[in-house]
This record gives C-alpha cells, sequence and structure tokens, in this order.
C-alpha cells in the first residue's frame, strides 16, 4: 500500500473479456482448432483510492463496467493490466448471483463462504447461530440452496456478509432486496455495519438519494473509464443531469 491510510489502492485496471466470436454452426465445428476469441475492454484503465473508513459509491449507466470491477477487487477476477491493493484487509462482495454451491444447503453455505472470505471454522461456528437467526429463513437453512427463493438468497448471503463483518465490504445494488421488513432490517444493519470507522465500503448502485445519505466520495464510471470523482454534492447532480 503505497498510503497507510488507504485501504484500497487500484491502479491503472483494464479488465478483459475474452469470448469466442460469433459464427455459424457449420463454420464452427469446421473451424474448431482455430475459433477466434474476442476480447472485450470492460474496464479501460481505472485508478482510485478509498481510505480506511471511507464509504465510496460508484455510479454508470448499464454496462459501464461497475459490477466487473467490484468483483475484480473481491478478487474473482484478476487484472489484465494494473494493479488492485487491499493490503491484509478481508474482503466481502454482496452481489445477487454469486457465491453459492446451489447443490448444498444454506447450513453448509455458510462455512463455505466463510472461509473462502478468509475466517476460521472456529469464528464461524461463534457466529453461525446469529448469522441463521438474522437471515431468517427458517427450516430452509437445512435444505439445498437450489431450493430458496431469490429473497431467501439474497436474505442469507447478506447474512453471511453482516455478521461476519469484514473490513472491506462491496456491494453491488442489494440493498433494496427482500421483503419491505427484511429490506428495513438489512438496511439499519448496512448502516451500522457502514458506521464502525474502521470499516471501508464500496457501494453500486442507481439510487442517488441512499448514496448522497451513506457515501464520502463517488466514482463515476462511463463505457470502462472514469468520468468524474469527487463528492457526492460534486458528482451526483452532474450525474443525474447526464442520465435525464
Ligand atoms: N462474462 C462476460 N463476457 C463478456 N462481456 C461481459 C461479461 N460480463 C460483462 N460483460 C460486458 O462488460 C461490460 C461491463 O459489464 P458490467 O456488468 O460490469 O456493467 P455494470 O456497469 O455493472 O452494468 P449494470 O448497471 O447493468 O449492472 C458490459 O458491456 C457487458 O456487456
Amino acid at each position: 500500500m503505497e498510503n497507510k491510510n488507504n485501504a484500497i489502492e487500484v491502479k491503472d485496471l483494464k479488465i478483459r473479456y475474452r469470448c469466442l466470436r460469433k459464427m455459424s454452426i457449420k463454420r464452427s465445428i469446421k473451424h474448431v482448432f482455430k475459433m477466434q476469441k474476442e476480447v472485450f475492454e470492460a474496464v479501460k484503465g481505472v485508478s482510485f483510492d478509498v481510505p480506511r473508513g471511507e464509504i465510496m459509491g460508484i455510479v454508470g449507466k448499464n454496462g459501464s463496467g461497475k459490477s466487473t470491477m467490484l468483483r475484480a477487487i473481491a478478487g474473482i477476477f484478476s487484472p489484465d493490466v494494473g494493479t488492485i491493493d487491499v493490503g491484509d484487509n478481508t474482503v466481502s462482495l454482496l452481489s445477487i448471483g454469486v457465491g453459492f454451491q446451489k447443490q448444498v444447503t444454506g447450513r453448509e453455505n455458510i462455512y463455505l463462504s466463510g472461509m473462502l472470505l478468509g475466517f476460521s471454522e472456529e469464528h464461524i461456528n461463534n457466529k453461525i447461530d446469529e448469522i441463521i437467526e438474522f437471515a431468517e429463513i427458517g427450516d430452509f437453512i437445512d435444505r439445498p440452496v437450489k431450493t430458496y427463493s431469490s429473497g431467501m438468497h439474497s436474505k442469507l448471503a447478506f447474512s453471511i456478509t453482516a455478521i461476519l463483518e469484514t473490513d472491506i465490504i462491496l456491494i453491488d445494488e442489494v440493498l433494496s432486496v427482500g421483503d419491505a421488513k427484511f429490506k428495513k432490517k438489512s438496511y439499519n444493519k448496512m448502516k451500522e455495519l457502514i458506521m464502525n470507522k474502521d470499516r471501508t465500503v464500496i457501494i453500486v448502485s442507481h439510487s442517488s438519494e441512499t448514496l448522497e445519505e451513506l457515501c464520502n466520495s463517488i466514482l463515476w464510471l462511463h463505457e470502462g473509464k472514469v468520468k468524474m470523482l469527487g463528492t457526492p454534492q460534486e458528482v451526483l447532480p452532474v450525474y443525474e443531469e447526464f442520465m435525464s
């Protein structure tokens, strides 16, 4: 870490997706050994720092690279170019559709997720009752995750991150999941986690109201590049004007 007050340092980050070039089935059978790969750069040289204890919001229209960047910071993708430094902090990503083994039970998934986040079995043992209680999914905790509704899935994912308390929390548009009661409870829990002065948070959201209330800074991504970086008061009005 260049500056010891930072929890996250991202420098010149570039992330590319490699997909197979579209061609007819006949052609692809004929050319199976030389199928051409198409490369798409979703993040095109992004740099920013997040000081320890701060909350940064990310905005940008659909497809601007927000989720790709969060996944890279969470360690799911590695950078094609550039660096991401999170020091020795534990990092968790709250996002719909990542993280669970569908064939095994919610309880087993708590252990798997907890260990992936870097926690010991003993630590998870101490926290598991609290996680299950917070998730409010009843007997489903001992059923395979593939039988869960999307609301149940999100409640369990949220509870694991919220109760295990990593140093860095990355939140991808999940502040508004679950039913009204859980939404309120999770929003309050998130605020409690965020208010901890040592915790660092990045939130991707389309709600300017939420970002304005919670964030110290806002990063505006546009087509994989930084369009603006500043305080919510500086960035959000310009962004809203741009989007309208
Ligand atoms: N697995 C993939 N393979 C190829 N391209 C992808 C893949 N995932 C995302 N992309 C492309 O990368 C770009 C950035 O996608 P990303 O999901 O990061 O955007 P986003 O800003 O999070 O969008 P949204 O607001 O819709 O969630 C998009 O153009 C998308 O089509």
